[in-house]
């Protein structure tokens, strides 16, 4: 057996997904997520990455295999023990769903959701005031205090995107999963929002995890890349030790002689 790094915040063993009409999403996965690491997932179109971040969650059910989080073996759990666990793990999407009519900052409060589970503790004044404050902290964080009370549908796509990144702080996670975030956005939002993204899990000591189409994008931000073809694991390394050629490569099907 395999023994998982102490350190590890993710920890991946075996991991399989076949869906019901028998495409192998992923096929034997093994993968080590350290604390405090991040991590950016590239791969083709299809070839498992939005797969395994659900896996992760458990919101796709893995065929076989076991992912431990922290410490905690998620695939057996039950669903009690894993709300807990998806308490440390915040997600960040590449659609940005706000809540339009509502003000910034009620959206970011929302966030504390993810933590207490039920808002029944947040009528009382103070918890009302404590929550936002924690709200506004975390709105000077992504840089958006000004607009705090307009309402989210008045917001450009980049500025969305950072209030999301400032709901998924109120949640305190210890896990980040970034699923395409900036695939909606224009290249300088996008390049704003991925910096954001960066600083804030270094300044937090985040485990990030994080899926980009942008090849320039996972140069400046990456260190350690994941590529999967096919479900599997292509290639785990450093991006300074992958020249472009080996970046481009990873989307190009096999046959094709690369
Ligand atoms: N619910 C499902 N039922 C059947 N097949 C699915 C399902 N979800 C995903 N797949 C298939 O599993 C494979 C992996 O899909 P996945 O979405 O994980 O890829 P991806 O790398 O995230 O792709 P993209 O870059 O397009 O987001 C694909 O062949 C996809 O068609």
């Amino acid at each position: 057996m395999i023994e998982e790094p102490l350190d590890a915040s993710i920890s991946i063993r075996g991991l399989s997904k076949v869906f019901r009409n028998g495409t192998r999403a992923l096929d034997d996965v093994s993968l080590d997520i350290a604390s405090g690491e991040t991590v950016v997932l590239l791969g083709a179109n299809g070839s498992g990455k939005s797969t395994l971040q659900k896996c992760i969650t458990r919101l796709i059910e893995p065929t076989e295999g076991t992912i431990t989080v922290f410490g905690r073996e998620i695939t057996e759990m039950d669903s009690r023990r894993l709300a807990e666990v998806r308490r440390d793990i915040g997600v960040v999407f590449q659609s940005i769903n706000l809540v339009d009519q509502l003000t910034v900052l009620t959206n970011v409060i929302h966030g504390a959701l993810g933590r207490d589970g039920s808002p029944r503790n947040w009528f009382a004044a103070t918890a009302k005031q404590q929550l936002r404050e924690e709200a506004m902290t975390a709105l000077e964080r992504v840089g958006l205090t000004a607009v705090a009370d307009r309402r989210a549908e008045q917001l450009s796509g980049g500025q969305r995107q950072r209030v999301a990144i400032a709901r998924t702080l109120m949640q305190r996670p210890s896990i980040v999963l970034a699923d395409e975030p900036v695939a909606a956005l224009d290249p300088v939002a996008g390049r704003g929002v991925m910096d954001l993204l960066w600083r804030i899990a270094e300044e937090e000591g985040l485990t990030l995890v994080c899926t980009l189409h942008q090849l320039a994008l996972a140069r400046d931000h990456g260190r350690r890349v994941v590529a999967l073809r096919d479900g599997r694991v292509d290639v785990d390394a450093d991006i300074a030790e992958l020249d472009d050629a080996r970046l481009e490569g990873l989307y190009i099907a096999e046959e094709a002689g690369v």
